[in-house]
């Protein structure tokens, strides 16, 4: 049978890389073959580890490129894991396409959007792949409900691609998002692509 492809998103501190490792430990538990990867880029808790803002942790293979899971990939494995997906390249959709059909299950776990609203590409895409989408919430940041599901920067460097934690975003719900860029407070109150047009 086919792979399934599970798809996690949400805004950042929503549980996403929580669920994904909540998912490759119960494979680790069943003593299946599995495989980690995050994006070289994120260079937030060292390379070759992905870690929760809870401080959960678990080995990861850290790449550049998709394509350079491939080599990788050369065993039966049961399952692949991969977190931060909006920063890898769009072959990336290639590469699960190929897993699903070598009859491997794959779990995906990224942000939808970024915080000027825009979505991530990669991301999309694997949305329109999927078997399964988990969509996720934070705590806002400003109310306080469990009702955030967009990411707000507060710092002022205006890049769509910034690593980086607490010290530059905060999750907060479309309400208090409205509220914060009309303040004209934080990167966030530039407005997305769409409302710049
Ligand atoms: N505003 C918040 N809402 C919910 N959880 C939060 C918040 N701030 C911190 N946390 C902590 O973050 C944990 C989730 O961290 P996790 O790394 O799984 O999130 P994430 O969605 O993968 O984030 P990121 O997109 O930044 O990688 C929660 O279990 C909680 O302990
Ligand atoms: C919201 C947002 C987060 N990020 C980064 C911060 C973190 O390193 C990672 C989210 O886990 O993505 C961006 O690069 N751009 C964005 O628009
Ligand atoms: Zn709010």
């Amino acid at each position: 049978m086919s792979g399934k492809l599970t798809v996690i998103v949400g805004p950042m501190y929503s549980g996403k890389t929580t669920e994904l490792l909540s998912y490759l430990e119960i494979y680790k538990l069943g003593k299946k073959k599995t495989l980690l990867f995050k994006p070289a880029l994120d260079v937030r808790y060292g390379t070759d580890v992905v870690k929760t803002h809870s401080g959960l942790e678990a080995q990861a293979v850290s790449v550049e490129f998709s394509k350079d899971m491939l080599p990788h990939l050369q065993e039966k494995i049961d399952a692949v894991f991969i977190d931060e997906v909006q920063f890898f390249d769009k072959d990336l959709i290639k590469v699960v396409r190929k897993l699903l059909d070598e009859n491997v299950n794959v779990f995906c776990a990224g942000l939808d959007m970024t915080f000027k609203q825009n979505p991530f590409e990669t991301t999309m895409l694997l949305l329109a792949l999927a078997n399964e989408v988990i969509k996720k919430r934070a705590v806002c940041h400003v109310c306080g409900e469990h009702n955030a599901t967009l990411t707000y920067k507060i710092s002022d460097n205006d890049s769509e691609i910034d690593v980086g934690g607490k010290e530059k975003y905060i999750a907060v719900c479309r309400d208090c998002y409205n509220k914060l860029a009309g303040s004209g407070h934080g990167a966030s109150s530039g407005g997305s692509d769409e409302d710049n047009r």
